[in-house]
């Protein structure tokens, strides 16, 4: 293979990928001109190109490349040296690198230029750029190659020998900025040194939001997470947190400009509650800090404005004319490139529109200070997106050209009166360029239909520097079509295989509820070892029978239907039952059905048996509650005996007991779908669970839920802590007389949740002989329960630091009853499982506090 010339290894967008050769070469330190002899690139030692302003930087160029650049002389020059990249670059970064060539020939053409001119003093690059040359560049920057974006569904996230944290072929170098769902890293491709930037999603944070946001302000909230029933758009109506996401993702997966941050590849890491998305790196960074009290000193000449509100311009004709509202534009969503670039980012609450040129919206979104007059109402109708965009960039300008908003305020609700009814002032307004002033008026415009356009933007007198500046083409800019986002494109932006993540993410919730070692019951761990080889045995099942691309393998779950254990045991009883939308959605109590079932190969038959009977339609008479705080919801069925909810008892007791409300914990995505049909069943339900509740306080001293003492470390007994044996014994008891079972067992509480859960250890399936004499052994015989624990232990993880348990520890905590001391509030503690729940068929019974029932109730 021809190799090429020599290569240095830069950053896609801050860096621009050049070829060595013996050729004209520049070399620029702000404003001095182009050395005349070839100067070969210089690499640091991470192999970079060194490219800020303080540094000299030593590009080198194809032979032929003049200051008079053409369009046609960049493309044919990026084509020469993408074939060399290619060479180099066999795999499929060749793609991206062509790319990088393209977004670079901007940066090429104004250094030169730039750096040819005498005139201008200004040490900064962005205001050295003339007008033809930055017209030239900016065509040539249109022709963005289209890079498909890669989707990777069973990413893991490990730890390479060097320490740092790696994400497939991404090495994870340090954090550099924080979003609202997680952190932002730098990362670099091992292979190719490219450098990128990896946005980290919380799955678990983006359900919370999308719950919040559904009883906080319902179809209109703010940011990811909006959805409702009158949502117009494919991308409001999704149906499952994680698809808002997908939303965003789908969208920019669409996206080809120089001035839209790239997205490369999006990684879901299915057994941890991460999933991320790979973007260009943009070097320098957000465009410039605002603050709501502080003026920010640093701004920018009248030049930077112009160049960066040209290039705002580009960006947003482009989704405009692709039927795109970005809706939350503002300096801290504007990055830019170690070449100056602007990138928009952040499309988290941006909304496509199906229907050419119909821009109305009656969403709220974006940030308050940047948000359009027409925007702060309570109730305002439909408003057009596109003007909405067009004065948040009239307050961006405003900002970065004064380094303060034009408005102000302490509360959202002032900031809206304010937007609404009162005037902003400019600056030194008698100083200042009264084109600048001027158009300043038109873009922050409280009448939206008088407010200036785009179309209109482009020939401001302003804008173009009279002329001198002026822009691309739109048909230039707008010439890469984007098409329309389908559900399809939903469906697949993330995941392929829905019901597959269905089962994937089970996992990732039994995880975290036996996430702190405190909390981790070593039945839990059993349990989700032989969940997760349930599940992969389904899954390599699922994955020979699975249609790529075909509907989803389920239906959104039905407002009377609650998924059973084996519901989600194969393929064909999912498409029975329907669980679309709600990936992630297999409770804890069927990953503990399947676990018992492995653990108690008699009983499995049993659990499947008694699956197969039911009904799929059958109306398990119960209500779902939401979790305002977790974004969980949970399936309440009327009410029961823990008996009856056992999955291998059939028989309902007659009377519940008073003290466990019981939840089959079964969560559902579809709330909305549900809430009309159940509200006022909720209503009657949740007196009725608050008057329970306040009775059982009466009766008993200690509430059962909250342990509020530690368990002693010397206690070698296993079993739970005093205060929750004592609690448990008072409960066991009222059981045993209200439903004539004994109910022995442990509680368990869910660290992520706060929820704590009774598990009862089977006793129904004993022959009573063998039950006393079992636990006359496991209270007596320490070292037998040891070697149990030990092969519990070792069974649930045996050597997978994945698993995040320590089976060392673990083994020492189930023998001797020892856990962390526990304290404080419920989540953070773990009551002892008792001998019994090594071998039970665990069975979570959730007690639904009055608080959380309170706190549903007022949200
Ligand atoms: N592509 C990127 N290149 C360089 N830095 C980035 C990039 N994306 C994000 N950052 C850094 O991370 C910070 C936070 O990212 P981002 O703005 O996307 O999150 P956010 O808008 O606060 O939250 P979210 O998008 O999750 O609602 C940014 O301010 C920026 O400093």
């Amino acid at each position: 293979m021809d190799s090429g010339p020599p290569l240095v290894q830069q950053h896609p967008a801050a860096h621009p990928t050049t070829t060595v050769s013996d050729t004209a070469s520049l070399q620029t330190n702000n404003n001095e001109t182009p050395a005349a002899l070839p100067v070969p690139p210089v690499a640091l030692d991470d192999g970079y190109l060194p490219l800020d302003g303080s540094t000299t930087t030593t590009l080198s160029f194809e032979s032929g490349i003049h200051p008079a650049l053409t369009t046609t002389d960049i493309a044919s020059a990026n084509a020469d040296a993408a074939d060399q990249l290619a060479k180099q670059f066999p795999s499929q970064q060749s793609t991206v690198l062509t790319e990088t060539l393209s977004s670079f020939t901007s940066n090429r053409s104004s250094i030169y230029s730039g750096a040819g001119n005498n005139n201008n003093n200004s040490n900064n690059l962005l205001s050295t750029v003339s007008s033809a040359t930055s017209t030239a560049s900016r065509r040539s920057s249109m022709q963005l190659s289209k890079v498909e974006v890669r989707e990777t569904l069973d990413a893991s996230l490990t730890e390479n020998a060097d320490g740092f944290h790696q994400l497939k072929q991404y090495i994870l170098i340090k954090e550099i900025g924080k979003g609202a769902f997680g952190k932002v890293h730098l990362a670099q491709d091992e292979n190719t040194n490219i450098r990128y930037a990896v946005k980290e999603f919380s799955k678990s944070k983006l359900r919370k939001k999308d719950k919040a946001n559904l009883f906080k302000l319902g179809p209109r909230g703010r940011g990811r997470g909006r959805r409702g029933p009158e949502a117009p758009s494919p991308l409001t109506s999704e149906s499952s947190p994680l698809d808002l996401i997908r939303g965003e993702v789908a969208i920019l997966k669409k996206l080809h400009h120089p001035n839209i941050v790239k997205l490369y590849e999006v990684l879901d890491v299915s057994a941890e509650d991460s999933m991320y998305m790979v973007f260009e790196y943009c070097e320098k960074g957000v465009l410039m800090p605002v603050s709501l009290t502080e003026r920010f000193e640093n701004v920018f000449s009248d030049a930077e404005c112009r160049d960066v509100f040209q290039q705002m311009i580009l960006g947003i004709e482009y989704l405009h004319e692709h039927d795109i509202i970005h809706r939350d534009i503002k300096p801290d969503n504007l990055l830019r490139s170690g070449d100056g670039t602007v990138k928009i980012v952040d499309f988290g609450v941006s909304e496509m529109f199906n229907k050419k040129g119909d821009d109305l919206t009656k969403k709220s979104a974006g940030s308050p200070a940047f948000m359009a007059p027409e925007l702060c109402r309570h109730d305002h109708g439909e408003v057009s997106g596109r003007a909405t965009d067009v004065w948040s960039m009239g307050v961006t300008l405003f900002c970065i050209r004064y380094g303060t908003l034009p408005y102000v305020s302490e509360s959202i609700l002032e900031m809206h009166r304010v937007i609404r009814e009162e005037d902003y002032q400019i600056p030194n307004e008698e100083t200042e360029d009264p084109l600048f002033v001027a158009l300043i008026h038109k873009l922050l415009e409280k009448d939206p239909a008088k407010r200036i356009t785009i179309d209109q933007l482009r020939t401001d007198p302003w804008v173009t520097n009279s002329d001198r500046e002026p822009l691309v083409s739109k048909d230039e800019n707008t010439a890469n079509a984007v098409t329309e986002v389908t559900e399809e494109d939903l469906r697949s932006a993330v995941q392929k295989i829905n019901s597959l993540a269905t089962v994937i993410k089970a996992i990732a919730r039994l995880k975290r509820g036996i996430k702190s070692p405190a909390s981790r019951p070593i039945v839990a761990a059993a349990a989700l070892q032989s969940f997760e080889s349930t599940i992969s045995d389904r899954m390599q099942d699922a994955d020979e029978d699975a249609t790529p691309a075909a509907e989803p393998i389920v239906t959104p779950i039905s407002a009377n239907t609650t998924p059973t254990a084996t519901e989600t045991t194969s393929t064909t009883e999912s498409k029975k039952i329907g669980l679309e939308g709600s990936m992630d959605d297999i409770s804890l109590q069927e990953g503990n059905k399947l676990a018992d079932s492995e653990q108690n190969p008699e009983e499995k038959v049993e659990v499947k048996e008694a699956a197969e009977e039911k009904p799929v339609d059958e109306d398990p008479q119960g209500y779902e509650v939401c979790d305002f705080e977790t974004g969980m919801c949970y399936w309440v069925p009327a009410k029961k005996s823990p008996n009856a909810t056992t999955t291998t008892t059939s028989t309902p007791a007659p009377e519940p007991a008073p003290t466990a409300i019981v939840a089959d914990v079964v969560t559902s995505a579809d709330v909305a779908k549900k809430e009309a049909v159940e509200e006022d069943a909720k209503v009657d339900k949740k007196e009725k669970l608050i008057k329970e509740d306040e009775k059982e306080e009466e009766e008993t001293p200690a509430p059962p839920v909250e342990i509020t003492t530690t368990a002693p470390a010397e206690d070698k007994e296993i079993k739970p802590s005093s205060t929750t044996t004592a609690t448990s014994t008072t409960k066991n008891k009222k059981d045993e007389a209200e439903t004539g079972a004994e109910q022995d067992g442990y509680q368990v509480c869910d660290s992520a949740t706060g929820m704590c859960y009774w598990i009862p250890a089977k006793k129904a399936k004993v022959d009573p002989e063998q039950s006393t004499a079992s636990e006359v052994t496991e209270k007596t015989e320490k070292d037998e329960t040891t070697k149990v624990a030990r092969s519990v232990v070792a069974a649930a993880v045996p050597s997978s630091p994945a698993s995040g348990l320590d089976p060392e520890r673990a083994t020492e905590e189930a023998s001797s009853g020892a856990r962390t001391p526990v304290s404080g509030s419920p989540t953070e503690q773990s009551p002892v499982p008792s001998p019994g729940s090594l071998n039970p068929g665990p069975r979570l019974v959730g007690k639904l506090s009055r608080d959380r029932l309170a706190m549903f109730e007022n949200s």
